[in-house]
């Protein structure tokens, strides 16, 4: 193991434990009252081995002197019933105590995880599994229980119980008690070590794939639709098999340093029990110790030994937990990419001009700039398409008005204001958008309608819908409006998801639409429909349409043609036409030969 990964490890272990110190600190008065109460049944533990050896003393010599010995039997009988009553009864207040620690905590960490994860900027979800993101929470969420039952109810007593017997048994017999404290540093030294350096790597590689398993499953589940379209259950179950064999070895290394971990412990103590019933055993034969001072040390023993052994058992169960909680932790301190400033204030969008001003960008994982020097102007309640090949920017260009992504360079402003200056739901709020693909909550069809204006009444949802020709059929399903859609609105067909897509954007009444591809899912009856919907919507918003068919974007008052991050050609449908081996010309003779094709 080298010094660096050492290093690494025990930062592992310092963040985990600074991440889940913010939450104790929380609950401080409640982390106290656990804590004095699993010492006041450590303490009582502690004091039962010396009482069974004043027992013991008390019933040997009974013989001699009875009245007295009874006395004395008495006495330690009482004290090691009271000890083992009040031990009970503290025990059972820390695990009651610990249990609303427990799951207070829980619920924070998965709520702000959840949080967190939400505001993560969309560059981070485009570069994240789901359902790593997943597993990476609850396994880092269950692992804390794991945690704070090890520290609190098990490993700290534990801890309590062998330095005070230690104590105790050097008090009453210096030399034992010498031998015991060498053995247990030995033993909790080689304890922590093999779990930080030897166990802790294997197994925090272990989880990595672990993770990567959730994240390939979740994938492969939600493109279940295409592996059925190209009938390849099979090659999804060998690419998965792939995945779950090396997850298969890394665990397997991962439990098999834990079982060497778990043996090393085993032997240790076990040299260490010859050492401390040898040594009292050899004092004894040369009448240097009692019976009940043997009595005394072989109590202790049992008890510590069950103590080295949880304790052996506890350290290896923080190290499994804190490598549970590593990804969880990393997930929080991922920087959410865009973010809003201290003290920024809503936008307000009046009229809905849009201005970008000497505009730099480029995706993180992109090499090249996507756009450099870019400027562009849409005036207020302006129509206008988006146009050009795929991948030439149209979709990125309303991405960073809908500030997405920060900008490398340059400005976005609406109505004048810069968007990197005032708070993103402010702005996203005021933009209303249909994607090209929407996507739906497997919630009601109201719902997911009224997603875009929480509170808003039976009667505007309706209307919406029926704006967006989405009521009719609506309707026609047994649920009606309280009908759930599905994951993702897969219980919908494309057109139907669109339509409440579209009705959604009518509820958010924006002062800036944006429609991707709208229409493309919908038969020519429902785009006669929404077509005059949309004109209804459109005045007095500033519109923003990416089509391919030029057909929908034609009565549109201008068109920014785009190509390769820059905007080569603009102008109506009618003066685009007619630039001799303009881009736009092209791709609509192109367009249109395919459409005279398609009918012949
Ligand atoms: N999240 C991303 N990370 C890296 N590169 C991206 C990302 N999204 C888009 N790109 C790249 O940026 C370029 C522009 O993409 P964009 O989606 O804006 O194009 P588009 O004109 O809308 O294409 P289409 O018409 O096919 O939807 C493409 O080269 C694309 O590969």
């Amino acid at each position: 193991m080298s010094g660096f990964n050492v290093g690494l490890r025990g930062r592992a272990f310092r963040d985990v434990f600074a991440f889940i110190t913010r939450y104790w600190v929380r609950q401080a008065v409640r982390l106290a009252g656990i804590m004095a109460a699993v010492l006041a049944a450590t303490v009582a533990d502690t004091l039962t081995p010396l009482y069974l050896g004043r027992l013991v003393d008390a019933v040997t010599y009974g013989a001699a002197v009875e009245v007295i010995a009874w006395n004395a039997a008495l006495a330690g009988f009482s004290m090691l019933i009271a000890l083992a009553l009040g031990a009970a009864i503290m025990r059972q207040v820390a695990f009651i105590g610990s249990i609303s620690l427990t799951l207070t905590m829980m619920s924070d960490i998965s709520s702000e995880a959840f949080r967190h994860v939400q505001r993560l900027s969309t560059d981070w979800h485009a570069n994240s599994f789901a359902g790593s993101t997943v597993r990476k929470i609850t396994r880092g969420m269950w692992a804390l229980d794991l945690l704070n039952d090890t520290i609190l109810v098990a490993l700290f007593p534990s801890l309590i119980t062998l330095v005070g017997s230690t104590v105790l048994l050097g008090w009453y017999w210096l030399s034992m008690g010498l031998i015991l404290a060498c053995g247990l540093l030995v033993y909790l030294a080689l304890t922590i070590a093999l779990s930080l350096c030897y166990v802790a790597p294997a197994a925090s590689l272990a989880n990595s794939w672990d993770t990567r398993l959730g994240g390939e499953f979740a994938d492969a589940i939600n493109c279940n639709a295409v592996v059925k379209g190209f009938g390849a259950e099979v090659r999804e179950d060998e690419y998965l098999a792939k995945v779950i064999t090396k997850w298969r070895h890394r665990t397997r290394r991962a439990w098999i340093r834990e079982t060497i971990n778990s043996a090393t412990q085993g032997v240790t103590l076990l040299v260490l029990e010859a050492a401390v019933i040898g040594y009292a055993l050899l004092l004894w034969s040369h009448g240097r110790a009692t019976p009940g001072d043997v009595a005394f040390v072989v109590t202790s023993w049992l008890v510590l030994q069950g103590y080295l052994r949880d304790v052996g058992m506890h350290v290896r169960n923080v190290q499994r937990s804190v490598n549970d909680m590593e990804e969880l932790v990393d997930v929080h301190r991922q920087p959410l990419g865009v973010a809003d400033r201290l003290g920024t204030k809503p936008i307000g969008i009046t009229k809905g001009r849009i201005d970008f001003e000497n505009v730099y960008f480029q995706y993180s994982n992109n090499i090249s700039w996507l756009y450099s020097g870019f400027s562009a102007s849409i005036k207020a309640g302006e129509r206008v398409g988006l146009v050009g090949p795929s991948g030439s920017g149209k979709t990125t260009f309303v991405k960073l008005i809908q500030r997405l992504y920060d900008l490398n360079g340059g400005r976005i402003l609406i109505d004048g204001q810069d968007i990197s200056k005032v708070t993103q739901a402010s702005l996203r709020s005021q933009i209303a958008i249909v994607q090209q693909e929407p996507v739906l909550f497997n919630r009601s069809l109201a719902e997911n309608i009224a997603y875009s204006r929480p509170g808003a009444s039976k009667a505007e949802i309706e209307e919406a819908a029926q704006f967006a020709s989405a009521h009719e059929f609506i309707t026609r399903l047994p649920k009606g409006y309280g009908t759930l859609v599905g994951e993702r609105g897969m219980k919908l067909s494309g057109g139907e998801r669109q339509r409440v897509a579209i009705a959604r954007a009518f509820l958010a009444n924006a002062p800036i639409l944006i429609l991707d591809e709208a229409t493309s899912n919908l038969d020519s009856e429902s785009e006669v429909l929404i077509q005059k919907a949309m004109e209804r919507l459109m005045v007095g918003r500033t519109t923003l349409v990416i089509a391919h068919r030029l057909s929908t974007v034609r009565v549109l008052e201008r068109l920014l043609v785009f190509d390769r991050g820059r905007i080569i050609e603009e102008g109506n449908h009618a003066a685009l036409i007619r630039l001799d081996n303009g881009l736009y010309r092209r791709m609509f003779e192109r367009q249109a030969l395919e459409l005279m094709k398609g009918l012949v």
